[in-house]
């Protein structure tokens, strides 16, 4: 045979789930996009176009449906473990399931009469999980994007190389401003050991990062972004490593001088692109790196 089959797996991508929990007149949402990888013994539904083995695609779809109304959506993570383990015992041909998840946020519009069941699409990041199973052990990884934060103080940039190419002015007071996108992996790994609360954890978590954005007196978004994934694994325990991508959104002081007018810092150009793109892992000493550099690939 002039060829050989190399790395598969299949399942349905992007499965939006709403689950509504119902406490009497207080509704609780949770909105869930949810995407199902397996892969195992498929070699066969490649070659010769056999699908014994083959759950179909809209099977995985069904399952995360029946899985919200029967298990209910305690955590994105919990939810994540629930599927994978099914679909790596229930099915004898598929050994791995990865279960990825984006979790959109809903608050709660407070308003008269007797329902709470309201809700406005809250502007804060996506939450995101990845759950991985093959049999014995879990890998676990969770995360966000599109955390959008800014320090309009207390940020320096200078003493850097300079070459025939470099105009960049030294900055000793500028605007620190980034949109988050990180990843953490969990030390849990096997059913034995105590489950995280995946809840807390997630909201602790979150909480270091803009703690350790606001705190630190910036000399550079490298220096603010290893204190942030530092404060993390100091303070949490069952996360081992953190990865950030950090794009550096610049902003520019206009010159108004053309216009008779001073710019004390005051007015500044938002520039879109380009962006100094900013990625570094931070480690608990002694542990390995497992999550991909390239955070689009996870
Ligand atoms: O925090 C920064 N890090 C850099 O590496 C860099 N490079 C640059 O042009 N501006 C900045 N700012």
């Amino acid at each position: 045979m002039p060829t050989i089959l190399g790395q598969n797996q299949y399942g349905k991508a992007e499965n939006r789930v709403v689950r509504i929990t119902r406490d009497g007149t207080t509704h609780h949402i949770k909105d869930l996009n949810v995407s199902v990888a397996l892969s195992g013994d498929m070699d066969e539904v490649h070659y010769s176009g056999s699908n014994a083995n083959v759950l179909p695609t809209d099977t995985t779809k069904n399952t995360v449906y029946a899985f919200a109304k029967e298990h209910g959506i305690e955590s994105a993570e919990q939810f994540g473990i629930h599927l994978a383990r099914h679909f790596v015992t229930s099915q004898e041909p598929i050994h791995r399931a990865r279960i990825r998840i984006e979790e959109y946020s809903w608050e709660r519009i407070e308003a008269a009469g007797e329902g709470r069941h309201s809700f406005v699409r809250e502007g804060r990041e996506t939450r995101l999980a990845q759950i991985t199973f093959d049999g014995e052990r879990w890998e676990v990884v969770s995360g966000l994007k599109d955390l959008t934060v800014l320090n309009s103080t207390a940020s320096e940039f200078w003493g850097y190389v300079k070459d025939r190419y470099t105009t960049l002015k030294e900055a000793y007071d500028r605007i620190l401003a980034t949109s988050v996108s990180g990843r953490w992996r969990f030390n849990w790994t096997d059913d034995a050991q105590e489950m995280p609360d995946w809840e807390t954890s997630y909201e602790e978590t979150r909480k270091h990062m803009l703690q350790a954005f606001a705190e630190t007196y910036s000399l550079s978004l490298q220096q603010t972004m290893y204190q942030m994934g530092t404060r993390i694994i100091d303070h949490r325990g069952e996360i081992d490593e953190v990865r950030f991508s950090l794009p550096n959104s610049h902003h520019f002081l206009v010159d108004m001088e053309p216009f008779g007018l001073k710019n004390d810092n005051e007015v500044y150009f938002a520039a879109d692109r380009p962006y100094g793109l900013i990625e570094a892992t931070v480690l608990r000493d002694g542990c390995e790196a497992r999550i991909p550099v390239d955070l689009t690939n996870l």
